[in-house]
């Protein structure tokens, strides 16, 4: 039971005074427990109200492993079961069924007994009552959070569905109660072993929800939501109903006023460390028995202390100067915070080792011991101990000196074989009876549990990498195969272009006449009937840009046309702008190409035909043109110019005078 108000936007207020009453009261008191005064004056919210109380005290008798009497409400017999065994709920799906039996309950949500009947283990039945139904997409989301947190150390979520006006979610039941109550419990104080396992504890849930990517935050951790498993000392961080993904900063005014951090208050937005500020408070709570902040009466005196900067009271009982340090840099501005990961590798919260007896003669003088150091150096040193010849500080010395362990343990270590010396000691006992070996196989009996857990969560998680770095590799077999295909079809392109280039150059050579019948596009080409070193005039062209005998008609490309036409070269001084125009003119392209052309080759500093004349081989390649625009710069370089029956422009060259107008020869060319 929660005395200390809770803030929550999203809670009816009406119902946390409702259940901050002592008297663990069932649900279906909502209606005369409620101060109508504060309930919204709203006929239809009434009505639910009372709807909800009597879906809950319809008595659906339920046997609580069979289930049997759950699908037609018929009454059976349950005089024979203990009033908290009965069966009060059923889920939809009928896996899960409500006892009798009230947990506890909170500032809105109430908590019963249930059964797993798939499982056939008992589970905690979370109860919390809405004031408007959620919306699926809103359910889901949250259940999705939930369902994707798994960590020892967190309450496992089962499942989760609502009915009208009522969220239900099956978590794992925790049999000892909340870290608060067993603070108190542990008069007059948790000792600091004790205090330093539940901060380890804590502090590897929260490093766990931290390192989502997203981080998750908690926004409300404190000693109320931790539950203990007393059994093996288990520590779990519950209720993450308030958890969210953190998407950049958060702006909800969610949690308890005394764990607060400054900047929850501020809605200026905050990240995980407000989880780090609410530990701090733990960490002090469980130091010095009290609660945070409990010199104040209500929030407003809380905001205004937190706001000031001023530290709870208690703050000044904490004698431990490690454990201060600690507390006040929680408490600390958010940028000095250290974060969950940087405290639990602080000194405080190394591990000490155990000290366990493995085998003993029945005389109890040759032993057999073994150092475990628990948590992240999963490090064990085994030894042998005679009684007769040896003594603790000794041997802890000599296996110091060995440096088989670390110094820092020498008193703890000592003190664990005295320990166990004494107990050895006392005839007629045997070892396996004796409470504190038997806390030390549970404490290794749950550590293997939790080792188990991460071990197959570690292997799904390689399973999972596994199928992913597989499919990256048949992807990328894929692109490699794809890109050969493209490059074999590059070279034949470049073959059957330096074939035609030859082809016109040479055009009675065997090979040229050989290329040009084998290839399809060049195969449309006449072979030239005459070779010439100089370039000959074959064709002139019309006015039409045609061929003055009219062998090609005007829908057929220019590029068919085999004139040639020797042109003067090209100054070294001429302007690139000139050259390429003329050139692309020339290879049939549209004067936006030649534009194109020319800024790339200005991009390189290509400012005149000198500068384009002077670049070595495997300079082209980096200017970033196709091979079809490199070829056709290249080819005019050289001379080879010929005019294709494409009209003749007059160059618009002014600075730098183009030569008369020239034409590549293009055995048609791909589109650009
Ligand atoms: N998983 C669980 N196993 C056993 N008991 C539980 C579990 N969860 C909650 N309880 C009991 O129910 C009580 C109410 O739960 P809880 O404090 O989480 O409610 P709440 O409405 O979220 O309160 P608050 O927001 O003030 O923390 C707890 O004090 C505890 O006694």
């Amino acid at each position: 039971m929660t005395s200390h108000p809770h803030v929550s936007f999203s809670t009816p207020a009406g119902l946390h005074e409702a259940y901050d009453d002592d008297d663990l009261a069932p649900r279906k008191r909502l209606d005369t427990d409620l101060d109508p005064a504060i309930l919204p004056q709203n006929d239809s919210y009434i009505n639910s109200v009372y709807a909800a109380t009597n879906y809950a005290s319809y008595d659906r008798t339920i046997d609580p492993y069979s289930g049997l009497g759950s699908t037609h409400n018929e009454i059976i017999d349950q005089s024979g079961l203990p009033d908290s065994e009965k069966v009060i709920e059923l889920s939809p799906d009928e896996r899960y069924v409500r006892l009798n039996t009230l947990l506890g309950k909170g500032a809105y949500k109430v908590v019963y007994k249930a059964i797993d009947r798939e499982e056939g283990y008992e589970v905690a039945w979370n109860s919390v009552q809405t004031m408007r139904t959620p919306s699926n997409k809103e359910l889901d989301h949250e259940i999705q959070i939930l369902k994707s947190v798994r960590h020892p150390n967190i309450i496992a979520f089962h499942d989760a569905w609502h009915n009208d006006n009522e969220f239900v979610f099956v978590t794992e039941l925790m049999t000892s109660g909340t870290l608060r109550e067993y603070i108190r419990k542990l008069k007059p104080l948790p000792n600091l072993k004790i205090v330093k396992r539940w901060s380890r504890q804590i502090l590897k849930g929260l490093v766990y929800l931290h390192g989502h990517n997203p981080p998750i935050i908690h926004r409300d951790i404190k000693c109320d939501n931790i539950f203990i498993n007393g059994a093996h000392g288990e520590v779990k961080i519950g209720d993450m109903g308030t958890a969210e993904m953190k998407l950049g900063k958060k702006y909800t005014l969610i949690g308890t006023p005394e764990f607060m951090a400054p900047e929850m208050y501020e809605e200026q937005g905050y990240n995980e460390k407000v989880d780090v500020y609410a530990f701090g408070m733990c960490l002090l709570e469980m130091a010095t028995g009290e609660y945070p902040y409990a010199e104040c009466t209500n929030p407003a005196q809380i905001y205004k202390k937190v706001s000031a900067g001023i530290k709870p009271a208690c703050l000044g009982n904490v004698t431990h100067p490690e454990m201060l340090s600690i507390i006040n840099n929680c408490l600390g501005p958010e940028d000095e915070r250290m974060s969950a990961e940087k405290i639990l590798e602080h000194s405080l919260f190394a591990v000490e080792p155990d000290v366990i007896l493995m085998l003993s003669d029945p005389n109890h003088v040759h032993l057999t011991m073994q150092v475990v150091f628990k948590g992240m150096d999963k490090l064990s040193v085994k030894f042998d101990f005679n009684v007769d010849t040896d003594t603790a500080e000794q041997v802890v010395r000599e296996m110091i000196e060995e440096q088989v362990l670390p110094e820092r343990y020498q008193q703890h270590i000592t003190k664990e074989i005295n320990r166990i010396l004494r107990d050895t000691d006392k005839p007629d006992e045997p070892v396996d009876d004796k409470p504190s070996v038997w806390r030390r196989e549970n404490d290794i009996r749950s550590e293997l549990d939790r080792t188990r857990l991460e071990l197959q969560q570690t292997t799904e998680h390689v399973l999972d990498m596994e199928a992913k770095v597989e499919d990256y590799e048949a992807r990328a077999r894929n692109a490699e195969a794809k890109y050969q295909e493209a490059m074999h079809r590059l070279r034949e392109k470049q073959q059957l272009f330096q074939s035609l280039d030859e082809m016109v150059s040479h055009p009675h050579s065997e090979s040229a006449v050989a290329s040009s019948n084998t290839s399809s596009p060049a195969n449309t080409l006449p072979v030239l009937p005459s070779s010439s070193t100089t370039v000959e005039h074959r064709l002139t062209p019309d006015s039409n840009g045609y061929a003055s005998d009219g062998s090609h008609p005007p829908h057929e490309p220019p590029s068919n046309a085999l004139v040639s036409h020797l042109v003067d070269e090209y100054g070294d001084d001429t302007d690139i702008d000139v050259f390429v125009r003329d050139c692309a003119l020339a290879a049939h392209r549209s004067q936006e190409k030649a534009q194109e052309w020319s800024k790339k080759l200005q991009n390189q500093d290509i400012m005149t035909v000198g500068d384009l004349r002077d670049l070595h081989d495997e300079d082209w390649a980096g200017i970033g043109l196709t091979v079809f625009a490199l070829r056709a710069l290249k080819n005019m370089l050289k001379g080879k110019r010929l005019l294709a029956g494409q009209p003749l422009l007059p160059s618009t060259g002014t600075a730098h005078s183009s030569p008369a107008t020239s034409a590549y020869l293009s055995p048609s060319p791909p589109p650009q």
